[in-house]
């Protein structure tokens, strides 16, 4: 099948890319002129496991290219994918500005009956706008179908999520078009689930309103397990044994940060709005997850004092792990705040240092060792969970640090460890180590 794909960020490149693996002519299309010469050349440009690799082998083997031109991208091209952006606008929207340039662009473009597919994340009611926008502004008299086919990778394991997702959603109410879209996917042999076009939308979000709510709530429960002395990992270990739970999107933390949580949530808070439906509880897994990052923050301020001239170590800049995503990074909001009251912060990151700088300027400085972060630090904070943080020798730590107090924001240390280690540990939705009779008691420490 001949596919083109509009948008070469995280989803349009990965689905490319997969696409052309499983035997289909891929071309991906983006109006970054700069980003379409480095994808040419092999480049992935962001960080992703398999990703290069993978591309490079089908560039070779003449399945996927890449281009900057919309009517020499979709020339040809029996089904055209849209995977740009959909950011948030400034009420938490969904700006659809990017989905109605790319559908005018295809509408411009395509001389032969085309089945659009709508990989990005929309609103329910956007894939009839697109087929409406589309119409309107066809040049040549050519059908067009549309279909919605949300996307459920995630970062840091795209190519994995591809070839082994848990399912295809196609939604749409032409069956020759979600056959034509089940045969293309045919390859990966991920069960498909076929449904209406506006079920398809709301599936998306209600998928990652449902994972962050499942987040926000552990996140909770551990900030009542640390005032009643439960250990949020135990009842998290436990709960996870139900089968109607499961053991997973149960890790207390920091909270959620990324690229989508975020800014879906909020759109489907906008959404249901819209229609007069005030959806409480998604404002409250929101506004929960909003404070975890400060809820961290205070407790360090509470034991440090102050953050004044103090050499403070951060442990993991991205989202998440195994990718170097800075978009709502919980790493953003700790960080400027330490800023703020004055702390020298060194952060480490082992990838996402590039992306950071962006967002948080050299007001900071940057790290790609784990010894020099902590060198001469007065409390370190861990704030993603890297494999090499997880690996950290605890007594690396108290040899490195100036006082070893660590606020670990993503439990990456059994608390039994910590109890032999000579450091003073505080985590989330668990009992504090202070170990303070161990430790000579630091001078600028309290
Ligand atoms: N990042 C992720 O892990 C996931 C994202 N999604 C959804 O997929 C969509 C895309 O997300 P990302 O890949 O992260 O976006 P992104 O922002 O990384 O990339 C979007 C790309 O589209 C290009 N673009 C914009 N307008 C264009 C046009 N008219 N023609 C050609 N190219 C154009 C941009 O230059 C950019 O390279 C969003 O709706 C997002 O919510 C869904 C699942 C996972
Ligand atoms: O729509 C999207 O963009 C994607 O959003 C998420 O994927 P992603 O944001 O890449 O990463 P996740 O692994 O879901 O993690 C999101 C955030 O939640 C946090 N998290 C995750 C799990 C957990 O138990 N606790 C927790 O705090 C992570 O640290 C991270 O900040 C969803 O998992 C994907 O299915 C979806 O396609």
């Amino acid at each position: 099948m001949k596919i083109a794909v509009i948008g070469t960020g995280y989803v349009g490149l990965v689905t490319g890319v997969c696409l052309s693996d499983i035997g289909h002519t891929v071309i991906c299309i983006d109006v970054d002129q700069e980003k379409v010469k480095r994808l040419q050349s092999g480049d992935p440009i962001i960080y992703e496991p398999g990703l290069e690799d993978l591309m490079k082998k089908n560039i070779e083997k003449s399945r996927l290219s890449f281009s900057g031109n919309h009517q020499t991208g979709l020339a040809g091209a029996e089904v055209v994918y849209i995977a740009v952006g959909t950011p948030q606008n400034h009420d938490g929207s969904a700006n659809l500005n990017y989905i109605e340039a790319a559908a005018t662009d295809i509408a411009k473009n395509i001389t032969q009956d085309t089945v659009v597919v709508t990989k990005s994340t929309v609103p329910v009611g956007t894939n009839q706008h697109i087929k409406e926008v589309i119409t309107v502004n066809l040049v040549h008299p050519v059908k067009v179908t549309v279909v919605s086919n949300p996307e459920f990778l995630r970062e840091g394991s795209a190519i994995q999520d591809t070839f082994s997702g848990d399912r295809i959603v196609i939604g749409t109410d032409d069956e020759q078009a979600a056959y034509i879209i089940e045969e293309i996917n045919q390859p990966f042999g991920i069960p498909v689930y076929k449904t209406d076009i506006a079920s398809a939308e709301m599936i998306k979000y209600a998928s990652n309103a449902f994972l962050a709510t499942k987040i926000s709530f552990i996140n909770e429960i551990a900030n009542i397990c640390e005032k009643t002395g439960a250990n949020v990992d135990a009842v998290a270990a436990g709960m996870g044994l139900d089968n109607r739970i499961g053991p997973k999107f149960l890790s207390a933390g920091l909270g959620y940060g990324g690229s989508c949580f975020p800014k879906d949530t909020n759109a489907l808070v906008q959404l249901a709005g819209n229609h007069e439906h005030d959806f409480k509880l998604l404002k409250s897994v929101i506004e929960v997850n909003n404070n975890q990052p400060l809820h961290l923050f205070q407790k360090a301020k509470q034991r440090l004092g102050d953050f004044k001239g103090k050499k403070i170590a951060v442990l993991g800049l991205a989202f998440k792990p195994n990718t170097d995503d800075m978009r709502e990074a919980p790493s953003t909001l700790l960080i400027q705040q330490l800023l703020e009251e004055g702390a020298n912060v060194t952060a480490f990151d082992p990838i996402a240092i590039e992306n950071a700088r962006r967002i948080l300027g050299d007001g900071l400085t940057y790290s790609e060792s784990i010894d020099e972060t902590l060198q001469d630090a007065e409390a370190t904070f861990i704030v993603t969970d890297w494999e090499k943080v997880k690996n950290i020798d605890l007594a690396t730590l108290e040899q490195r640090m100036k006082y070893p107090i660590v606020f670990d924001g993503r439990n990456c240390f059994a608390l039994e460890a910590v109890k032999t280690a000579n450091i003073e540990y505080y985590s989330m939705g668990r009992s504090d180590i202070a170990n303070r009779e161990k430790l000579a008691v630091g001078g600028s420490n309290k």
